[in-house]
């Protein structure tokens, strides 16, 4: 028997017959909707400079004072957190020496054992409790702005003494009343406002960088 035999046998895979005429994917009216998505939004994320400078002073203060920024969020924040916790610690548009940032996203054994001990709603808090130091700065990057993991770790992170910055969505959730800064992006759907987050997170590892730059 050949392997071309072998796979159109397999009922898992389905024979190049049957997948023609499924409708093809199209690009163009995904791009025109978004574009015109994005005009809207960066009109409103114009209104939203006072924040976003506010965060970014935030954030360059806890790095100018020796502390670290700490990101927390889920999915597609959680990638959010660790592609900026990355723009830090690496580089971003100059070179520079590394600037003290983690995701609270990335260790699997802390997120498993936590999750699994103690609660899913406690996998950024109890890392933050053991990590964070008064005059560090956690960063809650959450689209809905009440994912029940971030707003517990934001309030943790008041009570120890760290600042804290937000990153939301819609109407910002519960999150805004539990942070320094809350950058809210008022749109509905949660695509938007993440491309809308990495924006905003791009800016600020920008603004930062050119804060510190004279550092040594
Ligand atoms: O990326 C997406 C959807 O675009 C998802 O992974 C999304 O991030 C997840 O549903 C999150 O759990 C949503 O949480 P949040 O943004 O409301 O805090
Ligand atoms: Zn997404």
């Amino acid at each position: 028997m050949s392997l071309m035999a072998r796979h159109t046998d397999d009922p898992q895979v389905l024979p190049a017959a049957d997948i023609r005429p499924w409708p093809r994917p199209v690009a163009r009216p995904y791009f025109e909707e978004s574009l015109h998505q994005h005009r809207l939004l960066f009109q409103v994320l114009d209104q939203l400079h006072p924040q976003i400078e506010q965060a970014a002073v935030l954030m360059a203060d806890t790095l100018r004072a020796g502390r670290k920024i700490m990101l927390m969020g889920n999915g597609g924040s959680a990638a959010d957190c660790q592609h900026l916790a990355a723009e830090f610690t690496g580089r971003f548009q100059q070179e520079r020496r590394p600037l003290a940032a983690m995701a609270l996203t990335t260790d699997t054994s802390a997120l498993t054992c936590i999750g699994n001990d103690y609660g899913f709603e406690h996998v950024f808090e109890r890392q933050l409790a053991g990590l964070g130091q008064p005059g560090d700065c956690a960063v809650g990057i959450s689209t809905s702005g009440s994912s029940p993991n971030v707003l517990r770790a934001l309030e943790r992170a008041r009570t120890l003494g760290l600042t804290t910055v937000g990153l939301s969505g819609r109407d910002g959730g519960a999150m805004a009343a539990l942070c320094d800064v809350c950058v809210v992006v008022p749109h509905p759907d949660t695509a938007r406002i993440q491309e809308a987050h990495i924006f905003i997170g791009h800016c600020w590892c920008g603004m930062v960088e050119q804060s510190l730059a004279a550092l040594p």
